[in-house]
């Protein structure tokens, strides 16, 4: 195997973050204002994603209830991608455009967040997320890329939406794991103040 191939990702996945890193700074400090606020005022976070996204998602999921970098007591947060019972069951029946949508119906409570991870913003499923979210006056920050896709023209005002500009999904995804390391971090500062790594 060619090292130059290897070098080639490190270095477009480096100078993507910092490309994106200006243009998301404002809408992830956004993201972390509205989800600090959710959990301040005792809402969850729902978080859904496909494939590599449903890796974030539970990723996501799991600092929450877990920890990021500090001991601190649990927060709410649920990954719609786990319960393999769920998911197959309306999949099957209904269809796998509303496996999310359902979750979010029976879980979903105004003033909830919906973590929405999609790079083409063009996935059914998590469309059919935000919209059963937006009917239950839940908010919505979604992770998406090349350009947004169809999410981009579903959100609100009142929403967030962080659209890393890159094109190739696996450099967007890579970007989201930063974005979500960075809400954690927010979040956490804004529980305990100070420098994320006191
Ligand atoms: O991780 C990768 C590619 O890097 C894949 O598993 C990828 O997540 C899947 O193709 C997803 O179905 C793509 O969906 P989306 O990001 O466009 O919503
Ligand atoms: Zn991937």
């Amino acid at each position: 195997m060619n090292n130059q191939r290897i070098l080639a990702h490190f270095h477009e996945s480096a100078e993507i973050k910092i490309q994106s890193a200006t243009v998301l700074a404002q809408p992830i400090a956004q993201a972390i204002d509205m989800m600090f606020a959710a959990l301040s005022n005792g809402n969850k976070i729902l978080v859904c994603g496909n494939g590599g996204s449903a890796a974030d998602a539970q990723h996501f999921a799991a600092e929450l209830v877990g920890r990021f970098e500090r001991e601190r007591f649990p927060l709410p947060a649920l990954a719609l991608t786990t319960d393999t019972s769920i998911l197959t069951a309306v999949a099957n029946d209904y269809s796998y455009r509303e496996i999310f949508s359902k979750q979010v119906q029976a879980f979903g409570q105004a003033g909830d967040i919906l973590l929405a991870f999609s790079t083409s913003g063009n996935s059914g499923n998590v469309i059919a997320a935000i919209e059963a979210a937006l009917e239950r006056e839940m908010r919505v920050v979604a992770m998406t890329g090349k350009g947004g896709g169809a999410i981009g023209k579903l959100l609100t005002d009142a929403d967030v939406h962080i659209c890393v500009p890159a094109e190739r999904t696996a450099r967007i995804q890579e970007v989201h794991l930063v974005t979500i390391h960075c809400i954690c971090d927010g979040i956490d500062v804004a529980l305990f103040g100070g420098d994320a790594n006191d």
